[in-house]
């Protein structure tokens, strides 16, 4: 198997468990070596982040990844039980690193501003490379060759997009559709109201610039590379690669929220961006909502199968599944002790003595709740005449995407208010808000965060938010309120530590700044330790370990099916077929009975996807099957029992709902499949002297949906099945359905 070094034999399936185990002990004792050798680094560590400059981050990207394991070790384990490091090739659309040119052939790199580059600098477990856009529109070819040299040495691989790319990929699709639409904002009003000029040219510009992407990760893969795939910006990616070359490991994950089917089904792109996401071999999100809403766009809108595990898609399983990012804590602990940071921290309590500090870092972006921010400062200050000189908000608004119109709107709008508020409660010493529209360097921040008594979080939606994780582990000693949207992803995980707010409800957040000055110190500290203990244990390393663990695994367990399904003997199935007297059809419904998803688009004026449809062509062989005595059909569905009650009223046959969570005849009423519940009457009713079995998992793909089956042939009794019948088929196509039935003299018309 061409896979990572990491992979176990395949030949032990029933110890899944028990690797994953194992792998994650080794990746703790791997830790253990790498912290214990970074104590000896810790100097030249403090050298690199002490210099201001954004320059020193970057560098420290690069040596993380020196850090390197001897090579050369095959199999899995070593003698001093370290993993050897899995080489990795993570895409996003932005480098952690973006180059402002200084001249014809030289460039200067800064480190770039966003959760996804914070998190995933912390990837020291893997041998990285980083494939990106630089920020920058680079024409010329001496140009080009520069800053490929100096990215090399970060480990980062330039896509250059020329500016008109840039233009219609990043600032328009990216940036003024998937974006807003992602986080429940809606599309931009010109784009509903055309018939999409602009939209086609911006989405064609899309799938370029993915295209582009990928021809640069082929150039540079290896046999046994995993091949991450980060974000919207690259939903077409995992497509690309996998044309080229299906052996590929891919994995994409999304930073942003994944919204409900009913807002991503007004993307007019909506069917191609599932589609080429679901090529992937492991689809990540941060939160399990984030990953059921993906599940439900795909069988709503693509018609697939959902299962507990992802989406079926023509036979091959995309594992879907929630991966909650987390931060380099250590780094933000590490960086307090540091004098600088100890230097600023002085200045800031100095600065700010007998005022609590209130603060928001931001990227200045529509949904991080700015001015829903502002305004609720604004109503605790009018509410709270006694606070008015003993409170400060700070600010930090980095400027994001300023090409784009909406933000520029968003900026002065921000502006205007700020003025406003500061006019109203400024003194001649002092106003109530610094507003900066600029970003810090990492001891800046880390120095304001420790000097924080309450965080204000206040994004309408946000995938994550690390900024609220980089506030709590900064807070060891302070113990301030963390005050947090019940919107972003952070909610989920930091909720029980914060006070949760609905940032659209004014009142309610005011409310909630009233409530953090004042908490007394015992409730700050219970709630402090508990974002703590999360925060230092949920590391951005454990995040990528697990996805890329779990990548691999999805691959290994993919190629184990492949294996276990058995050789379908369908002369054997036939002559079987037509000697039995009782037999049991098992067919799957959405993509096995249904009509293919392209037709189920638009018909008669109405979007008809919400519901899957039994296929017309199947419906008259279908009747003669189920009216006749000798076979009894089981329609086995995820979908739930009305849809399937709509379809299959008139059939003689059982129904399977939820994945086998309901049970009737159509003659009878639903029950449950709880056991406690359980109603075997129907068993009997198949169940005869003779019972000849003949299991058939029609699918139009290769592999059934395992887990559905299982349940349902639990619930049948596994016994039956298996010691009576004496065969047991997996059915793959509808093809062999098609024999079967043509030598029973059916017709069949599909
Ligand atoms: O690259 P930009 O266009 O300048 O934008 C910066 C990043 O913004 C988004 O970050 C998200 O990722 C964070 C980490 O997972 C998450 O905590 C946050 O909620 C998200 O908004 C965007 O998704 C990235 O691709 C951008 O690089
Ligand atoms: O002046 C600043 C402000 C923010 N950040 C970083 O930007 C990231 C913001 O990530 P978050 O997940 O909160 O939101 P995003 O900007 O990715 O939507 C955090 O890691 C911050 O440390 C920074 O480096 N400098």
């Amino acid at each position: 198997m061409s896979g990572s070094k990491c992979n176990v034999d395949p030949a032990t399936p029933k110890s899944r468990t028990e690797r994953l185990m194992k792998e994650r002990n080794l990746r703790k004792l791997n830790r253990v070596f790498n912290l214990n050798e970074k104590a000896g680094d810790s100097l030249r560590d403090a050298d690199l982040f002490s210099n201001d400059s954004a320059l020193t981050e970057t560098e420290n990207f690069a040596s993380l990844n020196e850090e390197e394991l001897s090579e050369g070790i095959d199999g899995y384990e070593r003698q001093d039980q370290r993993l050897p490091k899995q080489r990795l090739l993570v895409v996003a659309n932005r480098l952690p690193v973006s180059a402002v040119r200084q001249g014809k052939d030289s460039w200067q790199l800064e480190i770039s501003v966003g959760g996804l580059v914070s998190a995933l600098l912390g990837l020291k477990e893997f041998d990285a490379r980083w494939i990106g856009w630089a920020g920058v529109n680079v024409p010329d070819e001496i140009g080009q060759e520069a800053l490929t040299k100096a990215l090399a040495e970060k480990k980062c691989i330039p896509v250059f997009l020329d500016e008109d790319t840039v233009h219609q990929y990043y600032n328009g699709y990216c940036n003024n559709i998937i974006w807003p639409l992602f986080h429940y904002l809606g599309l931009p009003q010109e784009d509903r109201l055309s018939t999409t000029r602009s939209f086609q040219s911006q989405f064609d510009a899309y799938k370029k610039a993915n295209q582009m992407f990928a021809d640069v990760v082929h150039e540079h893969y290896e046999d046994g590379d995993v091949v991450w795939c980060h974000d919207y910006h690259l939903m077409f990616l995992p497509r690309c690669l996998k044309e080229k070359n299906s052996n590929i490991k891919v994995g994409w994950f999304l930073h942003t929220p994944f919204p409900s089917s009913e807002i991503h089904r007004m993307l007019p792109s909506r069917r191609d961006l599932l589609e080429s996401v679901l090529a992937a071999d492991l689809v990540g999100f941060h939160t399990y909502d984030y990953a059921r809403h993906f599940v439900s766009a795909c069988t709503r809108i693509l018609g697939l199968e959902g299962t507990p595990e992802g989406v079926e898609n023509q036979g091959k399983l995309t594992r879907v599944a929630a991966f909650p990012i987390g931060i380099d804590s250590d780094r933000f602990i590490r960086a307090l002790e540091l004098p600088q940071v100890q230097d600023h921290i002085k200045e800031l309590k100095e600065r700010f003595a007998g005022r609590k500090v209130m603060l928001g870092v931001d990227r200045l972006d529509m949904i991080k709740g700015i001015p829903q921010k502002i305004l609720a400062f604004e109503e605790f200050l009018e509410e709270n005449p006694e606070w008015r000189d003993k409170v400060v908000l700070l600010q930090i608004a980095v400027p994001t995407r300023t090409d784009v119109p909406e933000y520029q709107k968003l900026s002065s709008q921000v502006h205007e208010i700020v003025g406003r508020i500061n006019g109203r409660f400024g003194t001649l010493t002092a106003v109530p808000i610094h507003h900066l529209d600029r970003s810090l360097d990492f001891h800046a921040l880390c120095a304001l965060y420790a000097v924080t008594d309450v965080a204000l979080i206040t994004s309408l939606r946000d995938g994550m938010n690390l900024v609220s994780y980089e506030f709590v582990a900064c807070q060891a000693s302070k113990k301030g309120v963390l005050i947090l949207s019940e919107f972003a992803g952070a909610a989920q995980s930091l909720g029980a530590g914060a006070l949760l707010v609905n940032p659209w409800n004014i009142a309610e957040v005011a409310a909630s700044i009233s409530q953090a000055l004042n908490m007394p110190a015992d409730e700050r500290e219970k709630m402090h330790q508990h974002n703590f203990m999360h925060v230092t244990t949920h590391t951005s390393q454990e995040w990528a370990a697990t996805f890329v663990s779990e990548l691999n695994d999805t691959i290994i367990e993919a190629q184990l099916r492949t294996r276990q399904v058995p050789f379908l003997p369908v002369k054997v199935a036939v002559e079987r077929y037509l000697q039995s007297n009782n037999r049991l059809l098992m067919l799957g419904f959405n993509a096995t009975l249904t009509e293919p998803a392209s037709t189920q688009g638009v018909r008669g004026g109405h979007i008809r996807e919400l519901q899957s449809r039994l296929h017309l062509e199947i419906k008259e062989t279908l009747k003669k099957l189920c009216d006749d005595r000798r076979t009894n059909i089981v329609i086995l569905s995820g979908s739930d029992r009305a849809v399937l009650d709509d379809n299959f009223r008139e059939y003689n046959l059982w129904l399977a709902a939820e994945n086998g969570m309901f049970l009737r005849h159509s003659t009878g009423e639903w029950m449950t499949t709880m056991p406690e519940n359980l109603n075997m009457d129907w068993v009997d009713s198949v169940k005869k002297e003779h019972l000849d079995l003949i299991l058939s998992f029609v699918k139009l793909h290769l592999y059934g949906n395992t887990s559905m089956q299982r349940v349902i042939l639990e619930s049948f009794n596994q016994r039956i099945c298996y010691s009576i019948s004496g065969l047991v088929l997996f059915q793959t196509q509808l093809l062999m359905l098609s024999k079967v039935i043509d030598l029973l003299r059916f017709d069949l018309l599909v």
